[in-house]
């Protein structure tokens, strides 16, 4: 379980992170998102550690990172590839790593099959590619086989086939009560892997639900054509719709696709083509960052 109560990180005159709270809870995966400098690093490095709020406090199984008894046991973390030694095997990295945080190594041949770089274990980090990285880094995260673990960006650099991978890793997670907290700047990317949606925007939390409620906080668009577009443009305003036109046929929002087709044929106009547009995830996300604070609902 993890838990941000109010906090707050000021560099000079800059809130990094302002008022930030929020929930992951265990059986969850939770998607951390925001543009680029929202403040999802700041708020990370405070929860485990490594910077000192100027007030609130993030806690981990009820306690601040400082005072878990068994950190490297109780919470794994990826912040950023590129630590390990560019001349060190994957294997070697990894047993260095089991040692330092005293979790002994043998669990780094199975971590290594885990996460997909058995084959490239004796391969010199330095010629691993982002992916790899990624890869080592979330395996060096699992070595004390924890039950939080936090991931900055842990899609960075993942193809298609890596993300597959880390969605089912997570998931599996989660699935043994894990709680999982990662963050993107690309809700897109996340869609897949996450349960729970919190949005950050400049340094404050605009939106915080499940992603099935994000989907629906959105009224559904219809692309409506049909023979005489001015008479449905008019019926549909009549009926309370919003109504805009791309040139070829009306974009209908504010309407179920039957109430569309029943006014139509009211009106006698026949429809050769009416479709729902799937929600486009990364504009409904672009549109809750640069929404003024509260405008969204909070829990
Ligand atoms: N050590 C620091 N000193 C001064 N300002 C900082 C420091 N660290 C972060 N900031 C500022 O705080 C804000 C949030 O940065 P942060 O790195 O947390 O954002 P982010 O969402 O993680 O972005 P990115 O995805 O680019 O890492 C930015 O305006 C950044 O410039």
């Amino acid at each position: 379980m993890i838990e941000l109560i109010g906090l707050t990180k000021s560099y000079g005159r800059v809130r990094a992170v302002d008022d930030v709270t929020f929930s992951a809870v265990p059986g969850r995966v939770t998607g951390f998102l925001g543009l680029n400098g929202s403040g999802k690093t700041t708020t990370l490095r405070m929860l485990l550690g490594l910077t000192r709020p100027t007030s609130g406090v993030a806690l981990i199984d009820k306690v601040r990172f400082q005072k878990l008894s068994h950190p490297a046991r109780q919470v794994g973390a990826v912040l950023e590839q590129g630590i390990a030694h560019p001349g060190q095997s994957g294997r070697a990295h990894l047993t260095t790593q089991a040692i330092l945080a005293g979790t002994g190594r043998d669990r780094v041949d199975d971590l290594l099959e885990q996460v997909g770089l058995g084959d490239a274990a004796e391969q010199r980090c330095g010629e691993y590619s982002l992916g790899m990285r990624q890869r080592l880094a979330v395996a060096t995260a699992l070595l004390g086989d924890p039950s939080v673990l936090i991931m900055d960006e842990p899609a960075n650099g993942l193809d298609p086939e890596g993300i597959a991978w880390l969605r089912e890793l997570l998931r599996e997670h989660a699935h043994g009560g894990g709680t999982v907290l990662i963050s993107s700047h690309l809700l897109a990317e996340l869609a897949q892997l996450i349960d729970d949606v919190v949005i950050i925007a400049d340094g404050s939390i605009r939106y915080a639900a499940p992603l099935d409620e994000l989907y629906g906080s959105t009224s559904a668009r219809l692309r409506v054509r049909g023979r005489d577009p001015e008479t449905l443009l008019r019926v549909y305003e009549e009926a309370g719709a919003t109504v805009g036109t791309d040139g070829e046929g009306l974009e209908v929002v504010g309407l179920t696709p039957e109430d569309a087709g029943e006014i139509a044929f009211e009106a006698g106009v026949p429809l050769y083509e009416l479709a729902v547009d799937a929600p486009n995830l990364e504009q409904i996300f672009l549109d809750l960052v640069s929404t003024a604070p509260a405008a969204e609902p909070v829990r």
